[in-house]
């Protein structure tokens, strides 16, 4: 099962290699403005899953959530430890 920190350093692999096909390469190309879009519609999706949906349904949504973050860390240079040292 895949973690964190396994997609992390999934992501920020394809930021340099941008595999062609690639999701995340597309979404970088996006920027910051993009990629905010994003997390603020899967942050929507987020809320309407737990008010609405099954828990596995929430738990989907609540991944995705997760994947826009981490583009935006990627795209703005953030490691997770510089989101860690906030918790
Ligand atoms: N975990 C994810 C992930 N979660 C969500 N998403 C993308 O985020 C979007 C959210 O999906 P929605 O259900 O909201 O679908 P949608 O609104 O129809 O999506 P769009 O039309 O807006 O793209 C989709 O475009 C998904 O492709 C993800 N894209 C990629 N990953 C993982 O990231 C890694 C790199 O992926 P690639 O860069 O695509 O190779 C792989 O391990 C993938 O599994």
């Amino acid at each position: 099962m895949k973690t964190f920190d396994d997609l992390f350093a999934e992501i920020s692999e394809k930021a340099v290699s941008r595999p062609e096909g690639s999701g995340t390469v597309a979404e970088l190309d996006r920027g910051v403005h993009g990629i905010g879009k994003k997390i603020v519609e899967e942050a929507a999706e987020v809320w309407m899953a737990a008010e609405y949906q099954s828990d596995e349904e929430l738990a989907e949504e609540i991944s995705q959530l997760v994947y826009h973050l981490q583009v935006m860390m990627v795209a703005k240079g953030l490691a997770p430890a510089d989101i860690w040292r906030h918790l």
